[in-house]
């Protein structure tokens, strides 16, 4: 039974298919402290937060039992991803469940802003019919200069379109194509700064893009211009803002994040013609529902062992690179899992080769299953798709991978070799239409076995009564045999059986096994 933590409030019907499973116990304490969260987290194999809660090294470090932190939207600065990745624990997010509130909310402060509505609307409830002090602006051919057109920025630009604005768009991965498809002006932020009458910001908030409006940028700008910052607090720079709206040179601001959360002292709020929102851009009850469903979704894949896609400590994988990876996952872990048990010494070098139609497609996720499957054998729960390449790495085993168009025969294989101080081994495996997973060659030998279950490798000599002794020996103990594979190179030569078997046989029926005549070696593997 898994046990998973929510520590921040979160949408009931966004996690109902985390109550609803019958393999996880959900618990929900929120408003824990620090102190509070560390004592309790040892006991949980995944924790899920919105914002609030902070998941520190020191919180990743107690949480003994983590398999995975959730986090419900999409920044994850409350989160020490540094501190996860090296604990191999996941850090899960909900990228697209929050785009169009936030979108929504980025343009009602784009109006609010324009129309002064929020101050207008406070003196008439104080009892002022005020038509004089507030005097707005249209947005009808006006320039907009948007700052990161990702998820959210791209959505903000879509709508200033309806409204009649000509829309200036700054992005590093924003094509020219992607840029004349939306009708927007791939622009710098200098030519931004000078030509727009409103600025959003819409990136996250790096090294990079701390202050990237600032007073430099603001010197910069046409007089009266109004800004708006609905990501994340300190990509517009408070103090040169602060300045520039008192100064005159800034219109208005409206602001829904803050350098500090909840701001303190902050003299941007109250600040007449500054609009703000205390970090409402996620909040609807549309997004909360879609980024909890989102997250405890993928909370439950890393928990089961299934393949996920959000992790924001991994590459992330496009759809149609998964859906092309994604039914070798299974056989990449085997492949790996399978040589680490066979192989003696240790482990210098792990090459991997893909050949067929997995020639074509970008194979580094299934790279980290190959990894995974090798490392966990000695490593054990430690070691996951996250953290297998540092693991690999900080123990100086070289990785290389290769990919070959010749297939001998196969659509696709995947051959995988382990280099240890003492010897080479080699397994392929291929997905067969209709069979799935089949191990299909272990160094020399040809063979055909599932990769799956309880299994007995054994080297031999290939005479007449080996087989028979051995199917004897394990019958005399009550070890039945579902599968039997025999390979062999020459007549009378080198040859190994590979058995699959119900039960796991003890190390003493293994020693006896090991003893008969023409037996050269019995390993046991699971997979
Ligand atoms: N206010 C809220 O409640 C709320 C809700 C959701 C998201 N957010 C925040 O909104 C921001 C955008 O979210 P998103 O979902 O659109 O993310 P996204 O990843 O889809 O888009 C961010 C974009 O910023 C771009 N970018 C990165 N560095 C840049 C730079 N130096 N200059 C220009 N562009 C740069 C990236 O290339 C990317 O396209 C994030 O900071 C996110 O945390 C806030
Ligand atoms: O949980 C929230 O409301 C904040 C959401 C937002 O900042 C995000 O990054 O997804």
């Amino acid at each position: 039974m898994y046990k998973v933590l929510i520590a921040d409030p979160l949408s009931e019907f966004g996690i109902q298919q985390l109550l609803d499973a019958s393999d996880v116990e959900v618990v929900r304490q929120t408003n824990l402290s620090p102190a509070e969260l560390i004592d309790v987290i040892g006991d949980y194999d995944a924790l899920l937060v919105r914002s609030q809660t902070q998941v520190t090294p020191e919180v990743l470090a107690a949480g003994k039992k983590l398999k995975a932190v959730g986090r419900a939207g999409v920044g994850v600065d409350n989160i020490d991803i540094n501190a996860a990745t090296q604990a191999g624990i996941p850090v899960i997010n909900a990228p697209d469940g929050n785009t169009i509130s936030t979108a929504e909310h980025s343009f009602a402060m784009l109006m609010a802003v324009a129309r002064n509505i929020p101050q207008a609307h406070k003196k008439l409830v104080d009892g002022t019919w005020d038509r004089k002090s507030f005097q707005g602006v249209e947005l009808n051919n006006k320039v907009l200069g948007v700052i990161g057109m990702g998820r959210i920025g791209s959505e903000v630009a879509k709508r200033a379109k309806a409204f009649g604005m000509t829309v200036m768009g700054f992005d590093p991965f924003m094509t020219e194509e992607r840029a004349q498809k939306m009708g927007v002006t791939n622009a710098t932020v200098d030519e931004i700064c000078r030509k727009a009458d409103f600025i959003t910001v819409h990136t996250p908030l790096t090294k990079e893009t701390r202050h990237i409006i600032s007073t430099r940028e603001f010197a910069k700008m046409k007089d009266g211009v109004r800004l708006i910052n609905c990501a994340r607090g300190g990509i517009i720079d408070e103090k040169a803002l602060y300045e520039a709206i008192t100064t005159g040179k800034v219109a208005g601001a409206a602001l829904d994040v803050f350098e500090e959360e909840p701001p303190v002292d902050n003299p941007l709020v109250g600040l007449p013609q500054v609009v703000t929102t205390p970090h409402l851009g996620a909040s609807t009850i549309e997004a909360q529902e879609n980024v909890a469903v989102d997250v405890s979704e993928e909370i439950l894949k890393v928990l089961r062992d299934e393949p996920f896609k959000n992790a924001v400590n991994l590459p992330s994988i496009p759809a149609h690179v998964m859906e092309k990876v994604q039914p070798y996952f299974t056989l990449g872990e085997k492949l790996g899992h399978f040589l680490a048990q066979v192989t003696v010494g240790s482990i210098s070098e792990i090459s991997i080769k893909y050949s067929g139609e997995l020639t074509d497609v970008d194979t580094s996720p299934l790279t980290r299953t190959v990894l995974k499957g090798v490392l966990s054998f000695r490593l054990g729960e430690e070691v996951n798709y996250v953290n297998a390449p540092i693991l690999a790495k900080v123990r100086d085993i070289t990785v290389t991978e290769q990919k070959a168009a010749q297939n001998k025969g196969f659509t696709n294989l995947l051959t995988v070799s382990l280099k240890t101080t003492q010897e080479t081994r080699t397994v392929s495996g291929t997905r067969l239409n209709g069979y799935g997973a089949r191990i299909v060659k272990i160094d020399d030998f040809a063979i055909d076995v599932a990769p799956e279950g309880y299994l007995l490798y054994i080297h031999h000599n290939d005479r007449p009564g080996v087989i028979g002794r051995v199917g004897s020996i394990l019958g005399e103990n009550s070890v039945n045999i579902a599968t039997m594979q025999v390979g062999r190179r020459d007549i009378g030569g080198d040859a190994i059986m590979m058995l699959s078997v119900d039960k796991p046989l003890t190390p003493e029926l293994l020693d006896t096994m090991g003893e008969l005549a023409e037996v050269k070696s019995v390993t046991q593997i699971e997979l």
